[in-house]
């Protein structure tokens, strides 16, 4: 461990998606530096279990909720509020969407990726902002997007979603540097987790082809995304906002995703 043990005592994180893959090593590294944590997503059973295993660590609740619909995330501000009286970071890691040709994407499909990851952020971003951080007058926002600085061939909606986010995170970082509310994001590369066992072929090919085009010639793991929100969530980070912050062995100056993609269109 890199950082001092007590680097997070006495503040209050929210991880949506925590239950499992990135969210859930976030949460873990949170609460190993003394945060108490809450995590959400929108399997009960599963998110329940997960909280179960963390809380062997340190302090933390759990609540269902789904982020695209506000009603469920004012409940979880009152949830957070009851239980801990406070939150200083919320890192916006629930998200998903599945690989498709953009001429193949349903218009349910469309919006089912950018209600889950433009919209769900937005919400619990805001919510979150005029529940805690704003009255506090202190408060940190951790968007987890992906690699798209070169746009995201195969995942057109979630490369257009994630750009969404990117750019909210720039707004919302001025609108709210006066209340002393920092808003940064990580963008990840390939990361080994969970996520990535939802792919079935060919994409689990395209997988392999994408290591060997790394320039680092690997996958990423869970605790380097982790590592990086611990920077950007700690007062090590103090001057920084309204950045992205790669997590991708250097995919976003390199990687030729649309040769990848066709090489699994041809096969
Ligand atoms: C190509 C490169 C691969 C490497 C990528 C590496 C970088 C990124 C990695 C990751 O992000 S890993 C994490 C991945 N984890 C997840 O994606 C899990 C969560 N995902 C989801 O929950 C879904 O993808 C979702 C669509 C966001 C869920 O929304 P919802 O629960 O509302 O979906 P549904 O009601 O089931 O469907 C709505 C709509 O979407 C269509 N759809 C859903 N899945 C697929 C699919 N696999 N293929 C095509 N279409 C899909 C579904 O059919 C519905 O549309 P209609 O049929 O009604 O038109
Ligand atoms: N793994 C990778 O290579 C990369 C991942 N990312 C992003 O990192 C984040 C975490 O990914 P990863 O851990 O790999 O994948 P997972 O699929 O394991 O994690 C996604 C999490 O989000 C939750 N979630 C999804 N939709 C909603 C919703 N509407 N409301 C609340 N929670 C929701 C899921 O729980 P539930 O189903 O219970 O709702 C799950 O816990 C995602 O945003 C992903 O797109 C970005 C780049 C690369």
């Amino acid at each position: 461990m890199m950082y001092a043990a007590n680097l997070f005592e006495d503040k209050v994180a929210l991880v949506t998606g925590g239950r499992s893959g990135i969210g859930y090593g976030i949460a873990e590294a949170l609460l190993k530096l003394g945060a108490k944590v809450a995590i959400c997503s929108r399997k009960e059973a599963p998110l329940a279990e997960a909280a179960e295993q963390l809380s062997k660590l340190g302090p933390c609740r759990y609540q269902a909720c789904d982020i695209r619909d506000g009603a469920q995330v004012e409940r979880l501000a009152e949830r957070i509020k009851s239980e801990y009286g406070r939150l200083d970071l919320l890192v916006n890691n629930a998200g998903g969407q599945f690989p498709s040709l953009a001429r193949a994407i349903s218009d349910n499909g469309w919006n089912a990726v950018i209600n889950t990851n433009l919209n769900g952020t937005f919400y619990v971003s805001r919510i979150m902002a005029e529940h805690f951080f704003i009255p506090q007058a202190s408060g940190n926002i951790v968007n987890i997007i992906v690699n798209m600085a070169r746009g995201f061939p195969g995942m057109a909606h979630t490369g257009a979603a994630r750009a969404g986010v990117e750019n909210l995170t720039k707004s919302l970082a001025q609108e709210w540097a006066t209340y002393n509310v920092r808003v940064n994001c990580v963008a990840p590369g390939t990361i080994i987790s969970s996520g990535l066992h939802t792919y079935a072929e060919p994409v689990k090919a395209l997988l392999e082809e994408m290591k060997a085009d790394n320039l680092m010639g690997r996958h990423g793991r869970v605790e380097e995304v982790a590592n990086a929100v611990l920077f950007l969530a700690s007062p090590l980070s103090s001057y920084t906002s309204g950045t992205t912050l790669y997590v991708d062995g250097l995919d976003h100056l390199h990687s030729d995703r649309m040769r990848l993609v066709n090489g699994v269109r041809s096969s």
